[in-house]
């Protein structure tokens, strides 16, 4: 099999599994995937991610990375083979799916909604999935607001940043909102694609340091799409390196960046001191 068996048996963590033992949160089964009419983006690709093992998907622009999350996320079916959630074909209706995996988007500007407070942008996955469930209508929207505070804190923001608008913020503090919006129903598995590339570098540090928190206190598993290789090791101790749509090597990233077997890794490995010097040049 292509792809990656990320890591040792764990628990699923403070959010708990339905799983548990080694049955992966999220899994994708020798999928492959077409768009409309057109050649296969991704063939045979099978990929695990288990609670606590966060997960780095690398390769260069147009491999395949933002398809392969788009189907672990429900928003595509694979043309062939199976996305499994908790080691169940996926149902991408499915609330307890929905609640378990939530995604975060590269872009901060165009990711939040500049009509609506952060308050009612945080809350959202809360109100799409009917939660609070119990309560009077009053009572529901207090929980919600509370949770949604909550959320703010957990990613670093001011207690009244629920009463303002995303345009009021900087980038990185519009990419903690995108994350606070991520984690406000509890999920077990942030899908996160490029979540830092659009912020400049010492704001980058910063959100990464977040990522990482937030994995620990949370229970939380990331899968991580960066072409910031130093992103990758910071936050994810297996990586899949995926060349042209199909997994070319898996494993845990000190060894795969470290000493990688395959040519195209080496290649994208020996790309990043070439692209500093470049930097330096400019
Ligand atoms: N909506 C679409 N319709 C048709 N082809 C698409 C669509 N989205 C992506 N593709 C093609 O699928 C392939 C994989 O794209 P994808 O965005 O998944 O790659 P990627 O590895 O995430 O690239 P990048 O790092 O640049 O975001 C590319 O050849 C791309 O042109």
């Amino acid at each position: 099999m292509t792809g990656t068996r990320a890591g040792a048996p764990e628990s699923s963590g403070a959010n708990g599994g339905a799983g548990g033992g080694d049955v992966p949160v999220l899994e994708a089964s020798r999928a492959g995937f077409s768009y409309r009419g057109g050649r296969p983006v991704l063939e045979d690709v099978s990929v695990s991610v288990t609670a606590g093992r966060n997960v780095a998907l690398v390769g260069e622009s147009g491999a395949g990375k933002t398809t392969l999350l788009r189907l672990l996320l429900g928003l595509a079916r694979p043309s062939t083979g199976r996305i499994l959630f908790d080691g169940a074909e996926l149902a991408p209706r499915d609330r307890a799916f929905r609640r378990a995996v939530q995604p975060v988007f590269q872009d901060p500007y165009s990711s939040l909604d500049p009509r609506q407070r952060v308050g009612r942008i945080v809350s959202e996955p809360l109100r799409s999935l009917g939660l609070p469930a119990a309560g009077s209508r009053a009572a529901r929207r207090a929980e919600a607001a509370e949770r949604a505070a909550e959320a703010l804190e957990s990613v670093g923001l001011p207690a009244d940043a629920a009463r303002r608008y995303p345009h009021e913020f900087s980038g990185g503090q519009r990419q903690r909102i995108a994350i606070a919006r991520a984690v406000v129903c509890g999920p077990r598995v942030l899908l996160a694609d490029e979540p830092v590339s659009a912020l400049d570098v010492s704001t980058r540090v910063r959100v990464v340091e977040l990522l990482a928190e937030l994995g620990r206190s949370r229970g939380l598993t990331l899968v991580v799409v960066s072409h910031d290789l130093s992103v990758v090791a910071a936050l994810c101790p297996e990586a899949v390196v995926v060349e042209s749509g199909r997994v070319v090597e898996s494993g845990p990233t000190e060894r795969v960046l470290g000493s990688p077997a395959h040519p195209y890794t080496r290649r994208l490995v020996e790309s990043v001191p070439r692209l500093s010097r470049a930097a330096r040049l400019r």
